[in-house]
């Protein structure tokens, strides 16, 4: 089975068990109460405005394995703020990326900039559970996705402010995406079944997107040059996740990043 085949096996007994010590009427009640989130939307670029950048906490992954397995989440998000990061991801998946819902929770009390959930979302139940966390926005993966599925997941973000993030790989989940209503589209570079990153990916599907759709460049990003040759292929946000957590100082990757 491939590696989303296996997380997203993991993921549907992991809902269930959340639920049962959390009820969704609960998290419903405790939603209620919460200010508007901030719009990612807004925060991100329009083609070919100035270089923004998505900066993500990630401690591991199961491609480079570990990464930097005691890194403080919140105290990252922070830098990332001082940095000038436009807004932060967090993994929060265990298993795969060593993240928690509480490194999500933490780093809202640190910072004010849109925070996203970075997930493998299959229920509406994390929805629940990103909001109720401070979350501004939810990644929606196609790939792990039926067209419904991810149609009414981006409907559920909507009833609860959430701005939906549509992950695409291929032509087909551009089609689905827009065909949903997502007005944010990352694409990324990374195939989540075998593993590989090529940025021709997003060289190849961004010029898919129209003008209206705020479009985000993920993953296999490092360096200003990276930056400037998917710049050329109309890319103003970047998604940066590794490069960012083993530099030894973020906000200097990010200014570069951002002046590329
Ligand atoms: O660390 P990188 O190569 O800069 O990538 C960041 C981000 O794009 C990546 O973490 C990611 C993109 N889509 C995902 C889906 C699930 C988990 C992780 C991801």
């Amino acid at each position: 089975m491939s590696f989303l085949g296996e997380i997203l096996c993991r993921k549907a007994a992991e809902v269930e068990e959340r639920r049962r010590k959390t009820s969704e009427r609960e998290l419903i009640t405790r939603a209620s109460d919460l200010p508007p989130p901030r719009s990612l939307a807004e925060a991100l670029s329009p083609r070919g405005g100035p270089v923004r950048v998505v900066a993500e906490v990630k401690r591991a992954s199961p491609s480079a394995g570990e990464i930097a397995a005691a890194l403080d989440a919140p105290a990252q998000a922070a830098r990332y703020a001082a940095g000038g990061a436009a807004a932060v991801s967090i993994l929060t998946d265990g298993p795969g990326f060593g993240g928690a819902l509480e490194d999500l929770a933490g780093a809202r009390r640190q910072v004010a900039l849109p925070l996203l959930r970075k997930d493998f979302v299959i229920d509406r139940y994390q929805l629940l559970e990103a909001r109720v966390a401070g979350a501004d926005a939810a990644l929606l993966i196609a790939a792990a996705l039926s067209e419904d599925g991810l149609a009414g997941l981006v409907e559920d973000c909507a009833a609860l402010q959430l701005t939906p993030l549509v992950e695409v790989h291929d032509e087909w989940e551009v089609e689905a995406a827009l065909a949903a209503g997502a007005q944010v589209v990352g694409v990324n570079n990374r195939n989540l079944k075998t593993m590989k990153v090529d940025l021709s990916v997003s060289e190849r599907l961004l010029p898919m997107l129209p003008e209206t759709v705020k479009a985000v460049a993920e993953s296999g990003v490092r360096t200003a040059e990276d930056v400037r040759r998917l710049r050329a292929a109309g890319a103003a946000n970047f998604l940066v996740g590794e490069a960012l957590v083993r530099a030894a100082d973020p906000a200097a990757l990010l200014k570069e990043l951002m002046e590329a």
